[in-house]
């Protein structure tokens, strides 16, 4: 065959695929107008996870798992904003990784407003100027970020869904390396990088700044005065600087875990993961008894972060991740137990456990 008669077929196929496309549209159109009725939640997480897992299994053809996860992310986004006009907020500005994971999770055709600073996320949604928000809480190598884990303590919303990115750093500049002398950059990128500085740059000022954008805006502005940037390539792309070394991080798994966080959890999907936090009683021996409700119903706890209560000195609040749905019955039972040992319990929310 040859390749005009290769591209009718596709032209034809498109065709049959728009339709289909349409078709669908017309169904989550409905679909937007019973979630309003009965007062639903417009993203499903649950459902999104059951439908990607649905599609991968039954594939037979030439289409790589990853791209049918892509291409459905896209299709599932447009649904999104059929369904409603969906708002998301993260921390900005563009171009950032929290803005790269949003749209991992969220697809492109739905809106974003970038927030200043985390609890400017939390407020949004709280506000209901946003319809969920995505906050950064863990990074595999330089671990929590304490500032979310912080939030979460007076807030009244819920986690629905996580995202896992692998993060990789590159050294952004619009000077030659030999010119650089000061490093600018978020400090999760800096403590991500610590290895890599230090062997290439050991006598440069360290500038910590809210975001890898600002960073990258700086870089450009101060470049007379030696400025370097750390962060992705996307914020490199935005400011005009070129990338003088790429993959800086210490750790080339190096991923950071994001949270999408909205008015209520998720729906158990059979292999969740749940969030809570907890204080203590002030007695020997009451963290250990605390844990053990996990260990007498055997549910797997894969996180533990301690963090100052700021009410009274030296009293902490846990937060743990564990393996589970708040719903599901050996889970609501530790849960009770575990209230027993403690001055608070609080639920952040139950989410399908996806590793990537
Ligand atoms: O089934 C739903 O609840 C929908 O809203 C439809 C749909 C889809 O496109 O399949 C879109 C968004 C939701 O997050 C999940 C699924």
């Amino acid at each position: 065959m040859n390749l005009d008669d290769i591209r009718k077929q596709i032209d034809l196929i498109d065709q049959d695929l728009l339709n289909l496309l349409s078709q669908r549209a017309d169904l989550v159109h409905e679909v937007g107008v019973v979630k309003k009725r009965d007062n639903l939640q417009i993203y499903a997480p649950e459902r999104e996870q059951a439908l990607l897992d649905r599609l991968v299994a039954m594939n037979q053809g030439r289409l790589p798992e990853k791209s049918i996860k892509a291409i459905y992310r896209e299709i599932m986004s447009a649904a999104l904003a059929l369904e409603d006009d969906l708002k998301i907020a993260y921390l900005g500005p563009e171009g950032t990784w929290t803005h790269q994971a949003a749209i991992k999770k969220f697809g492109h055709s739905v809106g974003y407003s970038p927030q200043p600073n985390f609890s400017d996320v939390f407020d949004q949604v709280a506000r209901r100027q946003a319809d969920y928000g995505v906050v950064p809480i863990e990074n595999s190598t330089e671990g929590a970020v304490s500032h979310t884990l912080d939030l979460f303590v007076d807030s009244t919303l819920h986690i629905c869904a996580q995202i896992l990115l692998r993060i990789e750093n590159c050294l952004m500049a619009s000077i030659a390396r030999e010119d650089i002398k000061t490093l600018y950059s978020h400090p999760q990128v800096f403590g991500q990088c610590r290895n890599w500085i230090l062997k290439n740059f050991p006598s440069a000022d360290l500038v910590e700044v809210s975001s890898t954008t600002k960073a990258a805006q700086l870089a450009k502005e101060k470049a007379h005065e030696g400025a370097a940037a750390l962060g992705g390539s996307l914020a490199a792309e935005i400011h005009g600087l070129t990338l003088l070394e790429s993959a800086i991080q210490d750790r080339a798994t190096n991923t950071t875990r994001f949270l999408v966080i909205g008015e209520k959890t998720c729906p158990p999907t059979g292999k969740d993961r749940t969030s809570i936090l907890f204080a203590i009683n002030d007695r020997p021996g009451s963290l250990v008894n605390a844990l053990q409700a996990f260990e007498h119903l055997h549910i797997n706890l894969s996180k533990i972060e301690s963090r100052p209560s700021k009410r009274k000195d030296w009293e902490y609040i846990f937060h743990v991740d564990l393996s589970g749905h708040c719903e599901d019955e050996n889970v609501s039972k530790a849960l009770a137990e575990l209230a027993n040992h403690c001055s608070m319990v609080k639920v952040l929310g139950s989410y399908p456990d996806v590793s990537e």
